[in-house]
């Protein structure tokens, strides 16, 4: 199949999973590519259709073992009629648990056809520099790495003529899914008198969750913890208080030192 026009589609509140997607579509080196970035609440309006003559790549970060829950209403209504599609997530070197199959999963039921799949590790979104979880990736071997998947990418394409060709690409996972995706409702930030109000912080998250006039007003019920306006404060100012998150990012920072390598299924 010649396949020269990729949509590349990606959910990113702290910027790994973007750069992951990024070289992977650098290994494919299409003639078009268009970047689909989901990540704000206005991109997540408009639904995304697709065709068989191009090549769709979903890339999205792992919430507790699972696709966010988030993003399921914008993916479920994809319309993909045949389209070759490439599922990744991207985890913080715990585990990914149920995400490849769950996005895999919905990318099918919405007429996706799976050609590759894999899992690559980003900083976790609660390391920070006192409790370091994964810090640096995804970094220049795991970027190699998806350049090259990329590379592998284009060659399986070209060596079918239709998408019928394609057997099932199959990865970890189990169905019905372990974990559920919902997650906690809680208080975790800090905001300290370094803030001066830019407004950047209520811009970069995902949910809306942080009033824009007054950047420590947040909306716990609609917050995903991903911690986006912590790490895009050009103040430092927002950092984590003492909570469950921060229990969890301990837990993360001592239990999960073991780098863990990308993996892809083809
Ligand atoms: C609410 C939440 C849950 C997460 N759950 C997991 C998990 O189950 N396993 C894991 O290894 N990483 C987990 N992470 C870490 C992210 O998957 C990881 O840091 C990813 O690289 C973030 O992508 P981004 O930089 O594009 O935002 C979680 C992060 C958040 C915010």
């Amino acid at each position: 199949m010649n396949m020269e026009s990729v949509k590349l589609v990606y959910f990113s509140p702290t910027g790994t999973t973007k750069t992951v997607a990024r070289s992977i579509a650098q290994g494919i080196n299409p003639g078009s590519l268009e970047s689909i970035d989901i990540t704000s609440p206005d991109a997540r309006k408009q639904p995304l259709l697709t065709s068989e003559n191009e090549l769709l790549v979903v890339v999205v970060p792992v919430y507790m073992g699972r696709v966010p829950a988030l993003l399921t209403e914008w993916l479920n209504a994809l319309q993909a009629h045949d389209t070759p599609t490439v599922c990744v997530v991207v985890y913080g070197n715990r585990a990914y648990e149920d995400a490849l199959l769950e996005l895999k999963n919905i990318v099918t039921k919405c007429g996706g056809i799976p050609i590759a799949c894999a899992a690559y590790i980003g900083e976790h979104s609660f390391s920070s520099s006192e409790r370091p979880v994964a810090q640096g990736r995804p970094d220049k071997d795991d970027l190699s790495h998806a350049e090259a998947f990329g590379r592998k990418i284009r060659e399986k394409l070209e060596s079918i003529s239709s998408v019928s060709q394609v057997s099932d690409v199959h990865v970890p996972g189990v169905y019905p899914y372990t974990r559920d995706s919902k997650l906690w409702t809680v208080d975790f930030i800090a905001v300290n008198d370094q803030c001066t109000q830019c407004g950047l912080c209520a811009e970069v998250c995902p949910t809306s969750a942080v009033d824009s006039q007054n950047s420590s007003l947040i909306n716990q019920e609609i917050c995903i913890t991903c911690c986006a306006c912590i790490k895009n404060c050009p103040q430092n100012a927002r950092s984590m208080k003492p909570s469950p998150v921060m229990d969890a990012s301990i837990r993360l920072n001592t239990l999960f030192k073991e780098p863990k390598q990308p993996e892809c299924f083809l």
